[in-house]
């Protein structure tokens, strides 16, 4: 079994080979993971609608559906990679956890990908503008979406380790890599009891931000033109992001463009004091935050970090919420590795708000 976080690569398939196979009246076969786990427990009963919501959807425009779900996420995770070389698509039904069992699985391949988004953050289906908690309407819309053919490519990032070649971290994200306070709030937050993702965030917040202090990182930067800066940064905050959202909501990197093939730093150059700190997270829930000027934040193709011995050691890093390993990593944006799954409407809106960003950042 591959480690925690680490996945196999598979070679292309084309949707249109995989579909045809099976019954010989079925468009194709949509593989499905839920998680029993998801939503702090809740997701067993969450799943049963969706599977439900999702045979209603798909059957009628001719796909069958199919439960894969595993007893564990790398159980999940297994079977979808297995599932993926004769399903037309992968659905996930979950949190920002699904999320990241699903582009683990379909990354840098032709599979499309399907999110049902009920989980307690939905972070990645927020940046996105899919419906959450809304099991008939993402139902809907992911069998609209494949009987139309509409999705959208996208950039994932990819985060291994530098020393032995990916063997010990090799992980695709939609979201965000964390490796500092975000990732051990993150790691809490995973943590709690409490019943709304919002609460349980805020509640590992408020812990961490009582014991907080700088870790001390190493950082190789690959800028946008390609120039390269090497330094020390003693911080509390190190985040690098693919997508907007993060912790049920905040919009901590509010210029994410998930097709731009590059990802954003994000970045405290000094320890905030705490009430500034509560008014950057207070503007950070509209990404208004960026103007602070202890925030540093930069457009960048790769970056690789290590610990240094200053400062507190760094915590675990997450990986779209999911415990990777710990640093050195190195951190690189993946352009177009995920097609996903959209009703047509969106595809239209995503295609032009994408060109009129390239309009306008041509202007
Ligand atoms: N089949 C499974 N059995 C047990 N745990 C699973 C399974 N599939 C996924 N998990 C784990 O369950 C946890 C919660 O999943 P998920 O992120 O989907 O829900 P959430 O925590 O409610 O949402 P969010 O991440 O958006 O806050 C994740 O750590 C995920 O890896």
């Amino acid at each position: 079994m591959p480690p925690f976080g680490s996945v196999g690569r598979r070679s292309m398939i084309s949707p249109a080979d995989s579909g045809n196979r099976g019954s010989s009246h079925r468009r194709g076969i949509v593989a499905v993971l839920t998680n029993p786990e998801a939503d702090n427990g809740r997701g067993a009963r969450t799943a049963t609608q969706a599977i439900t919501a999702l045979r209603k959807a798909c059957g009628q425009h001719g796909f069958g559906v199919v439960d894969i779900t595993g007893h564990s996420r790398e159980e999940s995770l297994e079977n979808a990679c297995r599932a993926i070389t004769h399903a037309t698509a992968l659905v996930v039904v979950g949190g920002d956890g699904m999320v990241s069992i699903g582009v683990n699985a379909v990354a840098d391949c032709d599979v499309p990908l399907g999110i049902v988004a009920c989980g307690s953050g939905n972070d990645f289906a927020r940046g996105l503008e899919l419906p959450i908690s809304r099991i008939e309407t993402s139902a809907e819309g992911i069998a609209a979406a494949l009987s139309y053919d509409s999705t959208i490519v996208l950039d994932l990032g990819h985060a291994c380790s530098p020393e032995d070649g990916g063997h010990r971290i090799d992980t695709f994200f939609a979201g965000m890599l964390n490796c500092s306070i975000d990732a051990a709030i993150n790691d809490r937050a995973n943590q709690s009891r409490l019943p709304l993702g919002t609460l349980r965030y805020l509640e590992a917040g408020i812990r961490e931000a009582s014991r907080v202090g700088n870790y001390g990182f190493h950082v190789s930067v690959v800028n946008e033109d390609h120039s390269v800066n090497d330094y020390d940064l003693l911080t509390p905050l190190l985040a690098v992001a693919n997508a907007p959202y993060i912790g049920s909501g905040i919009q901590a990197s509010p210029d994410s463009d998930l097709a731009d093939g590059l990802l954003e730093m994000l970045w405290a150059k000094w320890l905030p004091t705490a009430p500034e700190a509560l008014r950057i997270l207070a503007k950070a829930y509209r990404g208004a935050h960026l103007d602070e000027p202890v925030i540093g934040y930069q457009r960048i193709r790769s970056i690789t970090i290590r610990a240094t011995d200053e400062g507190k050691t760094p915590p675990v890093l997450m990986s779209d919420g999911e415990c990777i390993g710990t640093l050195p990593v190195t951190v690189d944006a993946h352009g177009k590795a995920l097609r996903l799954l959209v009703p047509p409407t969106v595809r239209e809106h995503w295609n032009t708000v994408e060109d009129n960003r390239h309009m306008g950042e041509e202007r």
